[in-house]
C-alpha cells in the first residue's frame, strides 16, 4: 500500500481541494496530463451534511451522511467520467476517505444528495448505520486525551462527530463495500482521514479486504491501492505514527513544519544538507510529504506557522525545494482564496460551487488560486520527473541561507534566502550547454524566456540569484538546454 502506481516518469500529486469532477476531468486533459503530474487527491466523494447554518464551511465535506457518490462536486456518473478521463491522460485519482465517523449534531438533517439522517437516534438510513454501529459508551475526545489516553483518541468522538466502531464486522463490511466500489471505478488509492482516531488493527483488517486495482484502468495485475494515512503526530502524543507506518504510508506533518521554518527565515537553509530521516522523519518510502494542506493552511491546523500561497515568494521557494529533493512522495496543495478560515469554495446564490476560470496566462480566476498552475511550481514537477531516482550530490552552501545541489547528472538547483546576492561559480553536474532557468522562465522555440545558464565542459557555471530577484530559486535540468 506504499506504491502510488503513478504512470512511468511521474512523481507528484496535487490536492484539487473542492474541485468539481467535470472540472478535474478537463484539468487532467488540458494541463495535468501534458505537464507530467502523477495524480490528484479529490475531496470526499461521499454525501456529506449540508451545513447551511455556517454558510457551507469547507469542513462540512468531512461530515459523512452516507456513502452515496453525490456531493457538490458531482454525482456518480460525473465521478466515473473523471476517473476514466484522468487515467487516460496518465493522471491517477486518490480519494479522501472519511471512515472514522459520520456527522455530528448540527441539527441539519439534509445531505447534499437528499439523504437524511437522524443524529439523535444515530440513524443513517442511506448506509444504513444504526446506534450499535457506533462506539459506546458515548464520549468526546478531550484536549489532554491526545497526551494521556490512546484508547479515548480512538473510541471517543472527534469534535463531537459520531464515532464508528470499525471493530464491528458489519461496519467493516460497509466501509470496504464503499472503498471497493471506488476501486472498481478505477481510483488508484485513498487518503485515510483521521487515521489516528482508528485502531491500526481495524484499519489493517479493512485494507486487507480491499480489491486489487482495476486492470481496465491501466493498473498491473495484483496492484494494491496506494494508501496514505492522515496521522497528525508532531511527537509527544499517546498515539504514534509508527503504529501506522507498517500498514501503509503516513502523512509526514513534521516535513511541512520544518520546511516552513527554513524558508520563512526561522532556520538557516544550510541545515537542510541532511533533510530527511535524520530530522526524525519517517522513512522516505513511508512518507507523504507536503508544505501545507487543506487544514493547516488555515492557521489552526498542525504545525504552527505553515507557509501558504499567501506568502508567495517563500512558499514557492519551499515548494521548489520539496520537489527538487528526493525524500518522500510530495503532494501539492491547490486552494481557493479565503479570508474566513471556515469559508467553503466559491459558490453561486444557490450554493453550487463555481468552476475555476482559466485566464489567458493560464492562471486561475473566480476565486481559485491554482498553485499548481504557477510556473515556478509546475516547472519543478517536470524537474522532479527528470531527476527520477537519483540522489543528492555536490551539495554547496555559504554557511547561512545560500544552498545548491545536483540530482545525479540530471538537474541542478540553487536557493538564496540571504539578503545579499548569490553570485558564485558552482558545479552543476550537467553536460556543457546553455540551459534555461525553469523558475524565472521556460524554454520557448530555441530560446529561454528567463535566465540562461551557460555550463562549461567541467560542468561548472556562474550562478546568480539576487536577493531581490522575483524568486529565490534557480533550477536547470536535462532537456531544457537551449
Ligand atoms: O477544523 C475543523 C475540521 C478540521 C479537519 C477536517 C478534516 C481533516 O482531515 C483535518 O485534518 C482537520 N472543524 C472545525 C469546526 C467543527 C467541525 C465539526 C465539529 O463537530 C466541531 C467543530 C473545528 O473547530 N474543529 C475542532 C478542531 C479541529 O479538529 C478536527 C480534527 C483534528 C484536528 C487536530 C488533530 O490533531 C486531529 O487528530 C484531528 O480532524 C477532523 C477530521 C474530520 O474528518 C472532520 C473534523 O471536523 C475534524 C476536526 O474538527
Ligand atoms: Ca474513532
Amino acid at each position: 500500500h506504499k506504491d502510488p502506481h503513478y504512470m512511468s516518469g511521474r512523481t507528484t500529486m496535487v490536492h484539487l481541494f473542492e474541485w468539481k469532477w467535470d472540472d478535474i476531468a478537463a484539468e487532467c486533459e488540458r494541463f495535468l496530463g501534458p505537464r507530467g503530474f502523477g495524480g490528484i487527491q479529490i475531496s470526499p466523494p461521499n454525501e456529506n451534511l449540508a451545513i447551511r447554518s455556517r454558510n457551507r464551511p469547507w469542513w462540512e465535506r468531512y461530515q459523512p451522511i452516507s456513502y452515496r457518490l453525490v456531493t457538490r462536486s458531482g454525482n456518480e456518473q460525473q465521478f466515473e467520467n473523471m476517473v476514466r478521463r484522468c487515467n487516460n491522460a496518465g493522471v491517477r485519482i486518490y480519494v479522501d476517505a472519511i471512515i472514522n465517523h459520520m456527522t455530528g449534531t448540527w441539527g441539519e438533517n439534509v445531505g447534499t444528495g437528499g439523504s437524511t439522517a437522524d443524529f439523535n437516534n444515530w440513524y443513517y438510513p442511506a448506509v444504513p448505520y444504526g446506534r450499535n454501529d457506533f462506539n459506546s459508551p458515548q464520549c468526546v475526545i478531550q484536549g489532554n486525551d491526545y497526551q494521556c489516553c490512546a484508547d479515548r483518541v480512538r473510541n471517543c468522538e472527534l469534535s463531537g462527530l459520531k464515532d464508528l466502531n470499525q471493530g464491528s464486522e458489519y461496519v467493516r463490511g460497509k466501509i470496504t463495500e464503499y472503498m471497493n466500489r471506488l476501486i472498481d471505478l478505477g481510483v488508484a488509492g485513498f487518503r485515510i482521514d483521521a487515521a489516528k482516531h482508528m485502531w491500526p488493527g481495524d484499519l489493517s483488517a479493512i485494507y486487507s479486504r480491499l480489491n486489487n486495482l482495476n486492470t481496465n484502468h491501466g493498473f498491473s495485475h495484483g496492484a494494491r491501492p496506494y494508501i496514505y494515512q492522515e496521522v497528525i503526530d508532531l511527537g509527544g502524543e499517546a498515539v504514534s505514527r509508527n503504529e501506522y507506518s507498517s500498514l501503509a504510508a503516513v502523512t509526514e506533518f513534521k516535513y511541512g513544519m520544518e520546511l516552513s521554518r527554513c524558508f520563512n527565515g526561522q532556520n538557516q537553509l544550510r541545515w537542510l544538507v541532511n533533510f530527511g530521516p535524520n530530522w526524525g522523519f519517517l522513512a522516505s518510502n513511508d512518507a507523504l510529504t507536503f508544505v501545507d494542506n487543506h487544514d493547516n493552511q488555515r492557521g489552526h491546523g498542525a504545525g504552527g506557522n505553515i507557509l501558504t500561497h499567501k506568502r508567495a515568494k517563500q512558499y514557492k521557494g519551499a515548494i521548489a525545494f520539496m520537489l527538487a529533493h528526493p525524500y518522500g512522495r510530495p503532494q501539492l496543495m491547490s486552494s481557493f482564496s479565503f479570508h474566513d478560515t471556515e469559508a467553503g469554495p466559491p459558490m453561486d446564490s444557490n450554493g453550487n460551487i463555481i468552476s475555476p476560470a482559466i485566464n489567458s496566462d493560464n492562471t486561475c480566476g473566480n476565486g481559485w488560486v491554482c498553485e499548481h498552475r504557477w510556473r515556478q511550481i509546475y516547472q519543478m514537477v517536470a524537474f522532479r520527473n527528470v531527476a527520477g531516482n537519483t540522489g543528492i550530490n555536490d551539495w554547496w552552501d555559504n554557511g547561512s541561507n545560500q544552498i545548491a545541489f545536483c540530482r545525479g547528472g540530471q538537474g541542478f538547483v540553487a536557493f538564496n534566502n540571504d539578503n545579499w546576492d548569490l553570485n558564485t561559480n558552482l558545479q552543476t553536474c550537467l553536460p556543457a550547454g546553455r540551459y534555461c532557468d525553469v523558475i524565472s522562465g521556460e524554454k520557448r522555440n530555441n530560446g529561454c524566456t528567463g535566465k540562461v545558464i551557460t555550463v562549461g565542459g567541467d560542468g561548472r557555471a556562474q550562478i546568480v540569484l539576487g536577493a531581490n530577484d522575483y524568486d529565490m530559486a534557480l533550477a536547470i535540468h536535462r532537456g531544457q538546454d537551449s
